[in-house]
């Protein structure tokens, strides 16, 4: 049997106890929760995910292993796992090694053991909470201290995004993919669209971006809040008028941003791989993967010169806007997916088009 060995504090002085598994190592994070029920690898490997600490509501992880190809990113950086049960013999034709040992060598603790409803139901009222997984035998109010005097890291998107730009060749339109953290999932969809892309640093300026004449810029997700990044909001301010411009997440959230909008943090953010977004044009509904802590504020959408297209079924808040004069576009949710439904894939295809149009 395995003991009680680890305990997860949180700020409020709440204590959890559990199992350790993983790393042996003590790191404080933002705790948040994910509803996705598949995709654990996916999720632990999201760059946006820096800094987090991520309690899986779905109670049993682990199941199916880790394989080579299924990494957003091959340097994940979260700052542990909850879970309600870890399953440390994994079974899948995938399987290549186990979340346990994977963990260890990528020195990520994780919690099982831990009644993930009630954690997730006190987040859902308290908000994300700071907390840490440290050994069973410290005493929690030390542990609590410790916490309260430690902030949580800001200037997230630079520690996760490239130091130099690098290409991945295609045949097709050739894309600026800024870098904030990206899930490799991006680079896949448009790959196989056959983009020839050069991806950046997130601080490359407009004029480092527009000598690799591209034909659309491409914004990725990122780590952390939007308003960390003055510098490329900045660029894109300039770059708005001059090709088409897809955003998601991070990306959309700096698009608005470089239009005059403004965001705000969420009480618990959106994190799972069903979240329903219905498209004001269409009326159409899309499930989506989705990841995020921050929103765009409707009513500051004003004041821009965007219009909002998609809004969250769940709590109404921005899923999306288009400039009302350039084919520039975003949403606040994932059309690459990983994990989660494809249904939004076509606005990669929307994207391509628009460079299309822009070249002819
Ligand atoms: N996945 C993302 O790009 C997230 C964007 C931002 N970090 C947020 O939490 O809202």
């Amino acid at each position: 049997m395995y003991a009680l060995d680890k305990q997860l504090v949180l700020e409020d002085g709440s204590v959890y106890k559990g199992y350790g598994f993983g790393a042996d190592v003590e790191m404080a994070g933002e705790v948040v929760f994910n509803t996705a029920m598949t995709g654990y690898q996916e999720t632990i490997s999201d760059p946006s995910y820096n800094g987090q600490i991520i309690t899986f509501t779905y109670p049993l992880i682990g199941n199916y292993g880790i394989n080579r190809d299924d990494y957003e990113t091959i340097n994940p950086s979260i700052k542990g796992i909850i879970t309600r049960e870890i399953c440390r013999k994994p079974s899948n034709f995938r399987n290549e090694f186990t979340l346990d040992e994977v963990l260890k060598d990528l020195n990520i603790p994780g919690i099982s053991g831990i009644d993930t409803r009630s954690l997730t139901k006190k987040i859902r009222e308290h908000g994300t909470i700071k907390g840490i997984i440290v050994s069973a035998d410290k005493n929690p109010q030390e542990v609590v201290e410790n916490l309260k005097s430690n902030s949580l890291p800001t200037n997230q998107i630079e520690q996760v995004s490239t130091k130099k730009a690098f290409l991945s060749s295609g045949r097709g339109m050739r894309v600026v993919l800024l870098d904030l953290g990206m899930k490799s999932g991006i680079m896949r969809e448009l790959n196989s669209r056959d983009c020839d892309i050069v991806v950046m640093p997130h601080n490359a300026t407009a004029k480092e971006i527009l000598r690799q004449k591209p034909d659309g810029i491409m914004l990725s997700n990122g780590p952390g809040d939007p308003t960390d990044v003055p510098e490329t909001i900045a660029a894109l301010r300039e770059l708005m008028d001059k090709v088409p411009i897809f955003g998601i997440c991070m990306g959309h959230q700096l698009i608005s941003l470089a239009c005059g909008a403004k965001t705000y943090k969420l009480l618990f953010g959106h994190r799972g791989a069903n979240q329903p977004v219905l498209n004001l044009q269409t009326g159409r509904v899309d499930i989506t993967a989705q990841n995020h802590g921050f929103a765009v504020d409707i009513d500051s959408l004003k004041d821009t010169d965007l219009e909002l297209t998609h809004i969250a079924v769940n709590d109404r808040t921005c899923e999306g806007v288009r400039h009302k004069k350039y084919p520039v576009f975003s949403v606040q949710y994932h059309p690459e997916a990983s994990p989660g439904p494809h249904d939004p894939n076509y606005l990669f295809d929307i994207f391509i088009e628009n460079m299309k149009k822009n070249r002819d």
